[in-house]
């Protein structure tokens, strides 16, 4: 039978959605866990819906397994993760330190060390690309690489797998990922996990962060570095990972200043997650929550309330899962872990992209007005205004900016789903220091006596579907009109049509400094507040003629008689 977040047709949020509201708690911390191979059977996958498996150093199905035994391996674990109620399917890892590196007759490149004295990233990025056609040979679809560590300290057992102990080489060296994933198609959003094709392997940029700067290059130590240090030695590769589309990130075993890396919430979610807007899944080391304490495993309830709390998504555990999962569902169930952060981790794991649906809502803006003879252009709006309004029924309304077909047949006004409205998106997109106003329909002399410096009308048509869709007037929905014309007759304004059509527009347009159709953006309100802002240029065309009168329809471009509003094609940039 149909199940929505099995249709790659659908919109990739809504397959998310769907699935999330489908499973029970412990299918979802069960895609949390990464166990060793040597622990994982298909039994096993399916009773405890296990999310990834590994292959720890030279942990091979046979000794100089071939391809095909490992694919066997592979594929006999990945049918117990699909014979489960929902089927999801698991994700085997494996360190591509330099090559497919536990596999027989594998290409061994030189480590990273010498890789950095080409001083050729091109060269590491052809390697990236070999090495994820032989870990793909295998059936294999992720590897735990680049180390981008910058090692200071030759006496780190590990110094060899940094490229370099110059920050500047090892970002250069982040060419791997591209390499690995393959490249991010141009014009695509930067900064969001990607993976190009069957021959090539999601990525994990390590270890986060400071790992080679450790006191003395004691392995799993700590380091003791200023703000600055940590931002100008070891962070700044993770940026170029991440913009480069790094898929996964995973958290040191060493301290920070005397703090676990592992238990460390400022740096990995507030850092690496709200900062930096890192949207992959963020994965432990090996044992890595055990190593929060010392001995490591004193207090392992400890371990798994710090490492999740803390913002890692998938746990590499590897041996235990049981006392993992136990140990977690205690904590969720008792409210130490909330199901806010459960969602987030298994989101991040089942992510697909987001990103993509707001790419599509910022090249889908149709710019028809920005200022005329007599007034200058408002857009693109700025963003260190003092004090903006933002009104409209349509401004903070999910359901009226997705339109009909979402969740229900018919769509439904309000807080329907996940996602972002066009004020949210506003909101994070203006200076900090802006003050952001926000009436869905104010009167016309609360507009005027309030000091905005512009403002933005949201409005247009009600969620509807087929037959209560057909309209003979096509005119703006009330309160509509009455919103353009308080707030456009007393303040600068850009009016954004939240429509699934042309609509009567033409007896408001004096009024309007500029006129942007948005159509029926979906979730991702925050493309429209991207392009409002000039973070990115109008780039949409007229998909259709805007009429100026009902009584012309139907017209359309190459009819004889072609009085449009605003002809087919038509849009202006900003
Ligand atoms: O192989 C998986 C990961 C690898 O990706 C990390 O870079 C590395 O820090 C690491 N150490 C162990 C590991 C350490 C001690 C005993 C057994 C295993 C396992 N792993």
């Amino acid at each position: 039978d149909y199940a929505l977040y099995k249709d790659p047709k659908k919109p990739l949020n809504r397959r998310i959605n769907d699935l999330m509201k489908k499973m029970t708690l412990e299918e979802k911390l069960g895609q949390m866990v990464q166990i060793e191979r040597s622990v994982a059977s298909p039994q096993v996958m399916s009773k405890y819906f296990i999310g990834s498996v590994l292959s720890g150093g030279g942990s091979v199905p046979t000794p100089q397994a071939t391809p095909e035994v490992w694919v066997d391996m592979v594929n006999e674990l990945q049918k117990g993760s699909l014979s489960t109620r929902l089927g999801i399917p698991m994700i085997y890892g494996i360190d591509g330190v330099h090559g497919h590196n536990n596999v027989y007759n594998a290409t061994i490149f030189p480590h990273n060390v010498g890789l950095g004295a080409t001083r050729d990233p091109q060269l590491v990025k052809r390697i990236g690309a070999a090495t994820a056609l032989e870990i793909r040979a295998t059936g294999i679809p992720y590897t735990f690489a680049p180390t981008i560590a910058v090692c200071r300290d030759p006496r780190w057992g590990r110094c060899y797998e940094s490229y370099s102990e110059d920050p500047s080489i090892v970002r250069a060296m982040t060419e791997l990922i591209p390499g690995l994933q393959g490249d991010i198609p141009p014009n695509s959003p930067k900064g969001v996990p990607y993976l190009g094709g069957q021959d090539k392997v999601i990525a994990c940029a390590k270890h986060y962060v400071g790992d080679g700067g450790t006191t003395t290059g004691i392995n799993e130590n700590n380091t003791i570095a200023t703000w600055h240090q940590v931002m100008s030695i070891h962070m700044p590769a993770y940026f170029n990972s991440i913009i480069k589309g790094v898929s996964t990130v995973m958290v040191s075993y060493s301290s920070l200043n005397g703090v676990k890396m592992h238990a460390n919430r400022d740096f990995v979610t507030g850092f690496l997650k709200k900062n930096l807007r890192f949207r992959g899944f963020v994965i432990s080391d090996w044992q890595g929550i055990d190593r929060i304490t010392s001995p490591p495993h004193a207090n392992y309830t400890y371990s798994i309330l710090a490492g999740v709390n803390a913002g890692i998504d998938m746990i590499m555990v590897p041996y235990n899962y049981t006392e993992f999962l136990d140990g977690l569902k205690f904590l969720v169930e008792n409210n130490f872990v909330s199901m806010s952060r459960i969602d987030d981790a298994v989101k991040r794991i089942l992510r697909e992209h987001r990103e993509l649906a707001r790419e599509a809502v910022r090249k889908s803006l149709v710019l028809l007005k920005n200022g005329d003879s007599g007034h200058k252009p408002l857009l693109p709006l700025d963003k260190h205004a003092p004090k903006i309004l933002v009104a409209g029924t349509h401004a903070n309304d999910i359901g009226n900016q997705c339109g009909g077909w979402t969740i229900q047949w018919q769509g439904q006004s309000g807080n329907i789903t996940s996602g972002t409205t066009i004020l949210t998106g506003i909101k994070k997109t203006v200076d900090p220091k802006t003050e952001v106003v926000f009436s869905e329909n104010p009167e016309s002399s609360y507009v005027k006596e309030n000091g905005f410096s512009y403002a933005v009308v949201v409005v247009g048509e009600v969620p509807y579907a087929e037959t209560n869709g057909d309209s003979l007037n096509l005119t703006l929905p009330e309160p509509g009109p009455g919103i353009i014309s308080n707030v456009c007759g007393s303040v600068r304004c850009v009016v954004v049509l939240i429509t699934g059509r042309p609509v009567v527009i033409e007896p408001y347009l004096g009024q309007i400094d500029a006129l942007v159709a948005a159509w029926l953006p979906g979730t991702e309100g925050q493309g429209v507040a991207d392009v409002l802002f000039g973070d990115f240029g109008f780039t949409g065309r007229l998909p259709r003629t805007w009429f100026k009168t009902v009584d012309q329809l139907p017209m359309n471009v190459g009819d004889e008689h072609y009085d449009p509003l605003f002809p087919f094609g038509y849009g202006l940039t900003a």
